[in-house]
């Protein structure tokens, strides 16, 4: 593929509003943009999903920038490969790490499209041209602002309305929502391993609101309760921490802890991995759909390229530029193609160009690497 040259860029991109989830609240965006060069100038971008703080998953910005420069950088620069799926396998004697992997092989894909002239929803094997998707709500302080914030995202016509749900804001707020709305409206609580079996009353009570899924209710590492859980719910569960592989699905399906998988780019190790998780899912008849991560509009054009796959046959959490972006790096910014709806891209790669005037107002860091100089990094 030549390439020959990897840029990191750490941008800190401030929301609109700020977002509370069970496992804390954010008010900004603090990201590793990857920039991967051919010897050609083409360009391929992707982006770290990780958050500046290990409470989602065990990497942070910082980590995935030191990764990145230390050890994934300096594997791909002394490689010689033709097709980004190798990047799964150079990668693979490196442990855990997924999001900083991740950024870098979403990048190398987006060049290698780029190279092909083909988009990056082809090159994945995507099908679809336009993709229904969904919106997610932090946990508002009170059930009304909630409310509003519903009806605001009903209005645009998402199709898939999920709401975090955390122990003492679980039961009323979705009785609420059911209440004001009525039962058609697709609804869904996540609640990003907030509860254990000893509050299995309260996760059954969910059953009587015809949820559409209750994603990750138990710990970020379980896979044996939420089967057991399963086992005691109608709603199906749909496990997001804690699938990082192909691996990870299997097994949770073979015992049962889930009956969907919210396939997260970053999450998995990457595009490749993602591919593999979706197509294992789709032979067992588990529909999966894509979560996100906040991203800027590099990081929903993956997700979108991703959701082009068939068996992503609910609608996910890639909502437009405008959920959380004053201003997004990306042009045109991702909007809504109909309500509800957006269109897959049909330029090269991921079909959305970088604005760099944009990128440099939230730059606070940036280094080159290149093919010399990677091989005596050591
Ligand atoms: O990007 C989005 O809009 C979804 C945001 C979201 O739900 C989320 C945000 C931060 C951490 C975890 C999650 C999650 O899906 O669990
Ligand atoms: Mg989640």
């Amino acid at each position: 593929m030549n390439i020959e040259r990897v840029e990191l860029q750490r941008l800190i991109m401030p929301f609109k509003a700020s977002f509370e989830a069970s496992i804390g609240r954010m008010d900004k965006r603090d990201l590793v943009l990857v920039t991967v060069y051919d010897t050609d100038g083409n360009a391929g971008y992707g982006e770290s999903t990780s958050f500046p703080f290990p409470m989602y998953n065990e990497e942070t910005t910082d980590t995935v920038w030191y990764m990145l420069e230390r050890f994934l950088i300096p594997t791909l620069l002394s490689a010689e490969i033709t097709s980004p799926e190798e990047v799964n396998d150079l990668f693979a004697p490196i442990r855990r790490n997924n999001m900083a992997k991740a950024a870098l092989e979403g990048a190398v894909w987006d060049l290698y499209c780029k190279q092909k002239g083909i988009s990056l929803a082809v090159g994945l094997g995507g099908k679809k041209t336009t993709i229904d998707v969904g919106v997610s709500i932090g946990i508002e302080p009170t059930i009304d602002l909630l409310l509003a914030k519903v009806e605001g995202f009903i209005n645009e016509g998402y199709k898939k309305i999920k709401v975090k749900i955390k122990p003492g804001f679980d039961i009323e707020p979705i009785r609420a929502i059911r209440k004001q709305f009525g039962p058609d409206v697709p609804l869904m609580a996540d609640a990003n391993s907030a509860y254990t079996m000893d509050q299995l009353n309260i996760l059954k009570e969910l059953d009587q609101f015809n949820l559409i899924m209750i994603e990750q209710p138990l710990s970020h590492d379980d896979i044996i309760d939420h089967a057991k859980l399963q086992k005691e719910l109608q709603t199906p569960i749909c496990l997001d921490e804690s699938i990082h592989s192909v691996e990870d699905a299997r097994k949770a399906i073979e015992l049962g802890s889930c009956r969907i998988i919210n396939i997260k780019v970053g999450r998995v190790g990457g595009l490749t991995e993602s591919k593999k998780i979706h197509d294992l899912c789709q032979a067992h008849d588990i529909p999966v759909w894509c979560g996100g991560m906040f991203e800027t509009g590099v990081g929903r054009a993956h997700n979108i390229a991703i959701t082009s796959l068939t068996n992503f046959t609910i609608p996910g959490d890639t909502s437009a530029s405008n959920r959380y972006w004053v201003e997004d790096i990306v042009e045109p910014e991702v909007a809504l193609f109909a309500p509800g709806v957006l269109a897959v891209p049909t330029g090269a790669g991921i079909g959305y160009d970088l604005k760099p005037e944009s990128v440099k107002k939230f730059l606070v860091r940036q280094e080159s690497y290149n093919r010399q100089i990677a091989g005596v990094r050591e």
